[in-house]
């Protein structure tokens, strides 16, 4: 039963003790607080464990809230870096406090108990819960439900504290766990699951109420919430608002509404659009009508830049656009030097013009400027299904990490290395053509953006003007008109046979063997020290990764040799997230064939699909054995990867890890549509879930981007400690655009972002091209299947020797 407002719904201190779902907690938190009617600002203070000193918690915030919640965390209890002030809080004793993991563990050694590693790690697995006192905590709760699990640390029998605390609840059933020598094996579990103070309301669970595949979470936090009414009543129905003003919440949205470049003035564009309907090709035409399309626009483009869905339908993709950074105003960002600069080039021999140049003021993060730079570019929405109405193209790489106030800089920034490319890459398209094979028939739309108010005076920032190269509507009308004659001709002819796919480019791209840049062994070794982090409670899957590299034997200096790399890639590995990207930098260049989306943005909604759990598929030509038999091989794999238990334990904890992410933008909404089912593509299956919400008003794209950055299927969770674990595990070499994020936003403030893998990044002049691989490591984890799954990926898109 929600509380009844009356106003009964007290008010709760939220401790993070740094990005371990705790937001997830807030989400529960937050629904109870709606179905009271209150707003969530007035009830929930969110702090992190060492934001305010100790005196500034008991003296300015504790006077002000009704209870307190404890959340999870990485690392000890004992160690007061890894708990700040939750020790002073749970030995504070008064308010009603709730720990949870790390918390529940804070309150046992608070109480003189041991705190120790298990006998088995358990992260992301699932034990029914005996439950010993019916009432308070587990009211209505019954004995034996399913609890979600992420330790490596539990309370120990041993020494336990029984004159002070009461059990209340133990695991039971077994857990999976990895031995060297006999691999994976059942082991029987009885950890302390839950426990109370005595005397005190102190309550810890070990388990994870929040997590999406826990029974009963709501009703637990239910209940917590109804022992704080009974044992206290609460006093002010609402936290003051200048004590509200320090929750991480508001300081969150302070850091998003630094002076903005100019005045929002409304939409500074307008879009020129004409759709043209392809016809119902045949079966043969239809599958890559996309590379026809582009190879008509832009196969001798110099700069082009193109977001391809190469395999529609079955994988949710449906809309390719095609354009040039040819004439269009292109942003580069470096974090060292923290410099923007805009140049536009607008004929292949000539050199850049300079549009805009700046070095972000400190305490100005990219992402709050990049953000501020849409809301000065909006377009007067067109029609409502498209979803790109012209805008930024291009890719975000995986060091813009530390421009994320959640994660930070940790540690040593990896130092930019020669040729490397920039650290974010974007130009603003005015003018393209979208293939829309959500129609039926597809249809090319054909679009291009023109000033809204032409001849007006230049507003605050006057380049942000200049990103659109049109004077008026009637120029960029005739360009439109101009591209729908070229299509229009080009389609009445697509049936006769037309232009064929280009098939011998992509036959010509030279062949690719990538070397490991850390050798199997090396790699290994990583794991283990991964593993042991592991086992040390420091983190609770840790995404690995190495990049392969070969060296061209001639460089590839010029869009065409990448646009043959792409179109080889895309034969063997054709993606839903395909892109291929020629900013128009000599030797500078990526081609992708990712699976995983990121995010995509729509009318207020956010969806993110995160990919964890990898099985090699063998391509029907290249098996060699009865159309029965590979089907049967082949569903064998899909069934054997959906029901593993290290796979779905990893799949879950992203899971949880991104609506964590989502609950910081989203008003309490976040939810799982599906959950881990099997994605097959040319030589891999995947295991996909879907997260959805609705973001709050008034946070923009790229502020849910940021906020969700970088993405945690490339890090594991939780995600700060553990990146800065995989810093120091890859040698503090960068990753670059492999594990950052590539698409678009759009002008109306949609956008749709893949997971840059299986990407081929071309730097150094052209003389080395590099392809990501990694995978996510658990204590489950096998080290040579490990490696074995990072072959498979990187042979997912090229040839490999290691
Ligand atoms: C790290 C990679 O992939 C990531 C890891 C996966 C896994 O562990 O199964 C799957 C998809 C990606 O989120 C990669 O492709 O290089
Ligand atoms: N989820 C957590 O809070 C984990 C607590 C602690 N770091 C452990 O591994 O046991």
């Amino acid at each position: 039963m929600p509380v009844r407002c009356g106003d009964g719904v007290p008010r709760t201190l939220l401790v993070d003790n740094y990005d371990s779902y705790t937001f997830n907690l807030l989400q529960l938190l937050t629904r109870q607080v709606l179905a009271g009617g209150g707003a969530v600002r007035d009830k929930i203070l969110v702090i992190r464990n060492d934001q305010y000193p100790w005196e500034v918690v008991r003296d300015r915030i504790l006077p002000h809230v009704d209870n307190i919640v404890v959340s999870p965390g990485p690392g000890s209890a004992e160690r007061a870096g890894d708990f700040g002030v939750c020790m002073e809080l749970i030995r504070s004793g008064g308010r009603p406090l709730l720990g949870v993991c790390l918390g529940h563990q804070g309150i046992a050694l608070a109480f003189g108990a041991a705190v120790e590693r298990c006998r088995v790690p358990v992260h992301g697995q699932i034990s029914p819960v005996e439950i010993y006192e019916s009432e308070g905590l587990f009211a209505g709760i019954p004995s034996g439900f399913s609890a979600v699990r992420y330790h490596s640390l539990a309370v120990s029998d041993a020494g336990f504290p029984h004159d002070q605390l009461v059990v209340l609840a133990r695991a039971s059933g077994t857990v999976c766990a990895f031995e060297q020598r006999r691999g994976r094996v059942q082991v029987e579990t009885r950890e302390i699951m839950a426990l109370r103070h005595r005397t005190r309301p102190l309550f810890g669970v070990q388990f994870h109420p929040e997590s999406v595949c826990s029974e009963h979470g709501a009703r637990l936090i239910n209940n917590f919430t109804a022992m704080t009414r009974a044992l206290a009543p609460p006093g002010q129905p609402h936290v003051p608002a200048s004590v509200a003003a320090m929750s991480l919440l508001a300081l969150d949205d302070r850091a998003w509404l630094h002076p903005p470049l100019a005045e929002p003035s409304g939409p500074r564009f307008e879009l020129v659009s004409e759709d043209v309907p392809l016809g119902l090709p045949d079966a043969d035409t239809a599958a890559d009508l996309g590379e026809r399309l582009q190879a008509l626009l832009h196969a001798d483009d110099p700069m082009p830049l193109w977001l391809d869905c190469a395999s529609p339908g079955a994988h949710g993709g449906q809309m390719s656009v095609m354009a040039s950074a040819l004439g269009a105003a292109t942003l580069q960002f470096r974090l060292a030097g923290r410099s923007v600069t805009v140049a536009r080039r607008d004929c292949p021999d000539r050199h850049y013009s300079l549009v805009h140049q700046e070095s972000l003021p400190a305490g100005a993060t990219f992402w709050a400027w990049m953000q501020d730079v849409c809301d000065q570019t909006m377009v007067r929405p067109g029609p409502d299904d498209l979803r790109f109405q012209c805008g930024w193209i291009g890719y975000f790489a995986y060091e813009l990490k530390a421009e994320c106030t959640g994660v930070g800089p940790g540690g040593p920034s990896p130092a930019p290395q020669p040729g490397q490319m920039p650290d974010a890459q974007l130009a603003f398209v005015d003018r393209c053509v979208v293939l829309d094979l959500a129609s039926a028939p597809p249809r090319a739309r054909v679009l291009a953006l023109a000033p809204a108010h032409p001849g007006a005076p230049p507003s605050g920032a006057p380049w942000l003007d200049r990103l659109v190269a049109f004077s008026s509507r009637e120029p960029a009308a005739a360009w439109v008109g101009e591209q729908c004659r070229r299509i229009r001709g080009w389609a009445a002819r697509l049936g006769g046979g037309g232009p064929a796919a280009p098939n011998e480019e992509a036959a010509a791209a030279e062949p690719m063997a990538l070397r490991p840049a850390m050798d199997r062994s090396e790699y290994l070794e990583a794991i283990e020290r991964a593993k042991e982090q592991i086992l040390r409670g420091e983190s609770y899957e840790v995404c690995l990764t190495t990049q392969f590299r070969a060296r061209p034997r001639r460089p590839i200096v010029s869009a065409a040799q990448m646009r043959r790399q792409y179109l080889a890639m895309r034969r063997r590995s054709p993606a839903p997230y395909g892109a291929l990207l020629w900013f128009g930098a000599p030797g500078e260049g990526i081609a992708s064939c990712s699976p995983e989306r990121f995010l995509s943005i729509d009318r207020g909604y956010v969806e993110m699909k995160p990919i964890k759990g990898t099985a090699r598929r063998v391509p029907r030509p290249e098996a060699g054995c009865s159309d029965a038999e590979w089907a049967a091989d082949d569903a064998a794999r899909a069934r054997a990867l959906e029901t593993d238990v290290k796979e779905r334990a990893e799949n879950l904890m992203i899971v949880d890890l991104i609506r964590h992410d989502l609950n910081s933008v989203s008003d309490g909404s976040v939810d799982v549509p599906r959950l881990m089912h099997i994605e097959s593509f040319a030589r891999v299956h995947q295991m996909v879930s879907t997260v959805r919400a609705r973001v709050r008003p008034h946070i923009g794209p790229v502020a849910v981007l940021a906020h969700c950055f970088p993405p945690g299927s490339m890090t594991g969770a939780p995600k700060r400690r553990t990146v800065r674990i995989l810093d120091a595990l890859e040698n503090h070499a960068p990753r670059g655009v492999y594990s950052g994020v590539i698409g678009y936003v759009s002008a109306h403030g949609a956008a749709d972002f893949s997971v840059a893998i299986r990407t081929a990044v071309v730097d150094c002049a052209g003389t080395r091209l590099s392809v990501g691989a990694g995978g996510a490591l658990t204590a489950l984890s096998d080290p040579k299947a490990e490696w074995a799954e990072v072959e498979t990926k990187v042979r997912s898109v090229c040839d490999c020797v290691s």
